[in-house]
């Protein structure tokens, strides 16, 4: 039986339009849903298998890419948002009511991402936006229940896919952190 991962991907990874101009994130409440607008396309999109990226239900992963900041506005009903763990270095806003997160925000300023949002594809009304790429915290998956033997058949089915798993993130975003590290401890 195939390994399901995550609904957006488990009949292929759809490849993006290469013109996505942006389009609304719309949560999962049929009565007054959170929208947010998104300006342009996502970059650096991937599945995520870390316990605190949002998981649509019964999804092993999480599919979550970034955005510019400045590009993000929240349209309608941010009342109904709030920060899921303001202790986390990404400030999640997910929507009371139905749990979905609608953006992630990272306010430390030295951080090596700050300035991007971090937003899931999949709730976009509009298709092609680009396609995720690489998978990463795939053995944090463990921590969400999977079983360790079931591991190896996860990483097969991401190849599979074309997503490359990693344990934390793809080589060349872990080495613009190490850069963004090496250049504050040489200032
Ligand atoms: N093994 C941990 C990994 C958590 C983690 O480090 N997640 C990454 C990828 S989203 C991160 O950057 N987290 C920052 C945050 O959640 O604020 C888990 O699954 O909870
Ligand atoms: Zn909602
Ligand atoms: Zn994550």
């Amino acid at each position: 039986m195939t390994v399901a991962l995550h609904p957006s991907i488990d009949n292929g990874v759809k490849q993006g339009s290469g013109s996505f101009a942006g389009g609304t994130l719309v949560c999962k409440c049929s009565d007054h849903p959170v929208k947010v607008s998104v300006k342009g396309d996502v970059a650096h999109n991937h599945a995520c298998g870390c316990t605190k990226c949002w998981k649509p239900q019964g999804a092993m992963f999480s599919v979550v890419a970034v955005v510019p900041r400045q590009n993000v506005s929240v349209l309608e009903n941010g009342d109904k948002l709030q920060i899921v763990d303001p202790s986390a270095v990404i400030q999640r806003y997910a929507c009371k009511a139905c749990g979905t997160h609608m953006y992630g925000r990272i306010e430390n300023k030295n951080h090596p991402f700050y300035g991007l949002d971090f937003i899931h594809p999949e709730l976009f009304q509009e298709q092609g936006s680009a396609a995720p790429g690489f998978a990463a915290f795939v053995s944090s998956v463990i921590e969400s229940g999977v079983k360790p033997e079931q591991m190896a058949g996860v990483r097969s089915r991401l190849k599979e896919l074309g997503l490359e798993p990693y344990d934390c993130l793809s080589p060349p975003l872990m080495d613009a952190i190490a850069t963004h590290v090496a250049k504050a401890k040489a200032a």
